[in-house]
């Protein structure tokens, strides 16, 4: 035989009903002979319990009481023939009769007892029990409403009682011999004293009524149908990426139930697990869906983490005594007088040194504890023997949990990587001596963001989801956001990663949403619902969501975002930035940027700050870590001053080309800053830096392209106007040129620690001689690289090659 138990959302609406018995129906015709327990109708048990409190009170019931009575005539009329009703409705008139009597017999008394409570609360589990069992009659004929208290014996503790287990496994096999051929729908949660009276079976009593009788009658299996798909590996209303897990053992259900997860209540199947009966939790409104089997020897499966569970809030007491803590019977002391005043300790860590404990306990015990302890060891406190007990609160349980934890190595090192990275830090740690769960105290504000980052880290189904706050959206930001959605799924299934873009701005407007902004039409968005911009508010919004895996991408040429770098590595926030301003000013700005960063574990990624797309930052970076000396490096590194030398031989004048390059994308969004030779000495600037050379921005020679009327120019506009009149000087440095064969350049250097940028004229025999387009070439003379350099050459700049190294970057972040 096979027990089907159905929990309240599963009985509590007309389609919920219909596919319960959707489901005894197959579970007949596959020949399992079910036996079905059911629970009240969703919010049935909490509306009886609080209407007894009113009648105890002395106020109004009977509104409350319509209501119940309201929810199930209505299933009754829409799950029975009419022709049929009446016995239906009257049987559950002589109930509600029944229940209207006892309540106003509290009314009367002003007194409810836990006895009466009891009684009053059965009638939920009767009228849903026997509702369900008269609308299957209409299909199988052989229903028949068992009330619970007929089968379950337990004594007189009222609101909780215990079974007297031998009794009632009697009971039941008495009556299902005594019913062969009939289909049994039980009531869940109630039972009766030894006196007939009726008891309740305290939290969960449902599942376990379950598996009372599962365990009674050797069933084959246990099925739990409820609402979710299962045991999932994480609370989805938290992890969005948690998912069921199709095995566990009962001591992994166990783990993961204590921190939290609330599909059952494991005591319960106590009964079920001592005779190994498998337990399965299904979902009555996704019936095609397997859910999760709890059995004996489901541990073994592949994963060695099941879940990650977590109590949202607990409080910690800290006591630190050198004279005390530590000294054999302390601790028995302080755990004994806990459990004696039932103050539950949910775990516990001691320090090596032996002078601290710290444990956790539920926040409404904390005052208590607290003071208990005081009382307890008052001699200790007062010989300064043990210091008082500090409460601290605002703090969070998480555990990973899994039973073959214990045979699989660097699981607790895979947890604190993740919270590391993460910027979380740990209050206390326990590991439970069964292996079976690391558990770690850690701040509730950080709760959400860890419970993602340790779920990525152990179900590497997805390998992470980059959340990005991004400013700037120009020629570049708006071209990462279009190659970012191109590539959206394509990274999805074959890198496992995820994009999502939660906040961005430009210097107008700033848009958030904390799913993911739509990148089809951000535009949009941002116009129709975004927000006046403001970068303070940006960068707070931005820590205040505290998401894991979380990158600030800046695409603007401004200085303002750069004055938040620090404080964004220091909340544990990676940068990727196409801006040269923070490496390209004052060198101590450049050093605390790079130590900030990798004392907080974060990467910060500037590759298309030389060079746009091309691999120059990444290639320094590879030669110096692995031990390489830069001897020499030589570069063309302005891909707007390339494109004009490479275009500036036909009839179009100099000034023209410039406006070329800067409608092609090519320039800086102020054009002077390319012509000035300043974008061009940032990049050598920040190579120079890279290599190791501690220099400033004033230590770069820069050697002018332009006559001094158009470097002063005081506006973009006045610079073209400037640009023009300076035509015919243009025009006879490319006349000179094309006499001697020869090509314009404006080359950088780095040598020795010196840099410098000038413009020269080289003929066919350089190798810089044959460049065209926006191309940038750079080559590296270095111990190992001394007979040939290593050269890296092709376009420098333009917004696909340089979003697309942004691009690169991010997905790089946290690699
Ligand atoms: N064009 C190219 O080939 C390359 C460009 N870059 C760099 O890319 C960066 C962006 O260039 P473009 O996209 O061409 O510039 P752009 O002028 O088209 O866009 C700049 C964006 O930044 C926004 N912005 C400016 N100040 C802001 C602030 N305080 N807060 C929020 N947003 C702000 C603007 O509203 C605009 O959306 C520059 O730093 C440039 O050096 C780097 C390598 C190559
Ligand atoms: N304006 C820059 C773009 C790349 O950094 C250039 O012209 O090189
Ligand atoms: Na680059």
């Amino acid at each position: 035989m096979k027990i089907l138990k159905f929990g309240g959302t599963s009985v509590g609406s007309v389609d919920g009903i219909r596919a319960v018995l959707e489901i005894v129906g197959k579970s007949k015709t596959s020949g399992e002979r079910p036996l079905v327990v059911l629970s009240a109708m969703s919010g049935i048990t909490n509306l009886l319990a609080y209407l007894a409190e009113e009648a105890a009170e002395g106020r109004d019931f009977v509104q409350g009481l319509q209501e119940i009575e309201g929810r199930h005539f209505t299933v009754v009329k829409q799950l029975i023939p009419v022709k049929c009703q009446n016995p239906v409705l009257t049987k559950l008139k002589i109930f509600f009769n029944e229940l209207e009597d006892l309540l106003q017999g509290v009314c009367s008394l002003r007194e409810l007892s836990l006895q009466s409570r009891d009684l009053i609360l059965s009638y939920g589990e009767r009228c849903s029990t026997f509702l369900v069992s008269k609308a299957a009659e209409q299909q199988f004929s052989e229903s028949l409403f068992v009330d619970g208290t007929q089968l379950i014996r337990t004594d007189s503790h009222f609101g909780g009682a215990h079974v007297n287990q031998a009794l009632s496994e009697q009971l039941i096999r008495a009556f299902v011999a005594a019913n062969p051929g009939r289909l049994l729908f039980v009531t869940g949660f109630i039972a009766s004293s030894e006196q007939e009276r009726v008891t309740t079976l305290g939290r969960g009593g449902s599942d376990y009524t379950a598996a009372i009788i599962g365990s009674a009658i050797d069933a084959e299996a246990i099925e739990i149908w409820t609402d979710v798909d299962g045991m999932l590996t994480a609370d989805p209303r938290i992890v969005k990426k948690a998912f069921s897990l199709p095995i566990l053992s009962y001591t992994e259900a166990m783990e993961l139930s204590y921190f939290g997860a609330k599909v059952i209540y494991p005591p319960t199947m106590v009964p079920a697990f001592l005779k190994e009966i498998p337990i399965v939790i299904r979902n009555t409104f996704n019936q095609d869906f397997v859910g999760t089997t709890i059995q004996h020897d489901g541990g073994k499966a592949a994963l060695p983490i099941k879940g990650i569970s977590s109590i949202p809030t607990i409080s910690v007491i800290n006591l630190v005594g050198s004279g005390m803590v530590g000294r054999a019977g302390f601790s028995g002391r302080l755990f004994t007088l806990l459990a004696r005043e039932q103050i539950n300790v949910v775990l516990i860590t001691q320090s090596s040194s032996e002078h601290s404990i710290t444990f956790a306990i539920h926040p409404a015990d904390a005052l208590r504890a607290k003071s208990l302890i005081e009382s307890e060891f008052e001699l200790e406190l007062k010989a300064n023997k043990l210091s008082n007990p500090e409460i601290e609160n605002g703090l969070s349980v998480l555990a990973i949990v899994g039973e073959n934890m214990k045979q699989t190595p660097g699981m607790s090192g895979r947890l604190f990587h993740a919270l590391g990275r993460n910027g979380i830090n740990v209050r206390a740690i326990a590991q439970g001596s069964s292996e079976y769960n690391i558990s770690v105290i850690i701040a509730q504000t950080d709760l959400a963001k860890a419970l993602n980052a340790v779920h990525d880290a152990f179900f590497a189904q997805l390998n992470k989801t980059l959340h990005v706050f991004n400013v700037g959206t120009g020629n570049i930001g708006s071209t990462l956001f279009r190659q970012i959605q191109e590539q959206y799924g394509f990274l999805l299934d074959n890198n496992d990663i995820e994009i999502k873009i939660i906040g961005l701005s430009n210097s107008r407007r700033m848009l958030f949403n904390a799913d993911g902004i739509d990148l089809a039409t951000w535009e949009v968005q941002l116009h129709e619902s975004g927000e006046p911009a403001d970068l303070d508010t940006f960068v707070a919004r931005m820590m205040q969501m505290n998401l894991p895996n979380c990158v600030f991408v800046d695409n603007t040429a401004s200085e303002q975002p750069v004055r938040y770098y620090e404080t964004i590595f220091r909340s544990n926030i990676s940068i990727v930035t196409c801006n040269k301003i923070a490496n390209s000013g004052k060198y101590s700005q450049y050093q605390t940027l790079k130590d900030t960063a990798r004392r907080h574990g974060v990467d910060f990624f500037y590759e298309t700050n030389v060079g746009a797309g091309l691999p120059i930052v990444r290639v320094l970076r590879d030669l110096m870590m692995s031990g390489d000396r830069i001897i020499r490096v030589e570069a063309i590194l302005s891909g707007t001053i390339s494109y004009i030398f490479n275009n500036f031989n036909g009839t179009a004048s100099f000034h023209d080309v410039v406006q070329t390059a800067q409608r092609l994308g090519y320039t800086e969004p102020d054009p002077r800053d390319d012509l000035k030779g300043t974008d061009f000495m940032r990049k050598m600037l920040i190579l120079a830096r890279d290599a190791g050379y501690k220099l400033e921005p004033e230590d770069v020679q820069l050697g002018a392209i332009l006559p001094e009327a158009c470097i002063q120019a005081a506006s973009v506009g006045e610079f073209y106007d400037e640009l023009k009149a300076a035509d015919a000087y243009f025009d006879d440095l490319k006349a000179k040129a094309q006499r001697e064969n020869k090509v314009l350049r404006y080359i950088g250097k780095l040598e020795a620690g010196q840099v410098s940028i000038a413009l020269e004229l080289v003929d066919a025999n350089h190798p810089f001689f044959a460049l065209s387009g926006s191309d940038n070439i750079i080559s590296f003379t270095t111990e190992r690289y001394k007979e040939r350099p290593l050269v890296v050459k092709g376009p420098g700049a333009g917004a696909e090659v340089t979003a697309a190294g942004v691009f690169a970057d991010l997905v790089n972040v946290g690699a």
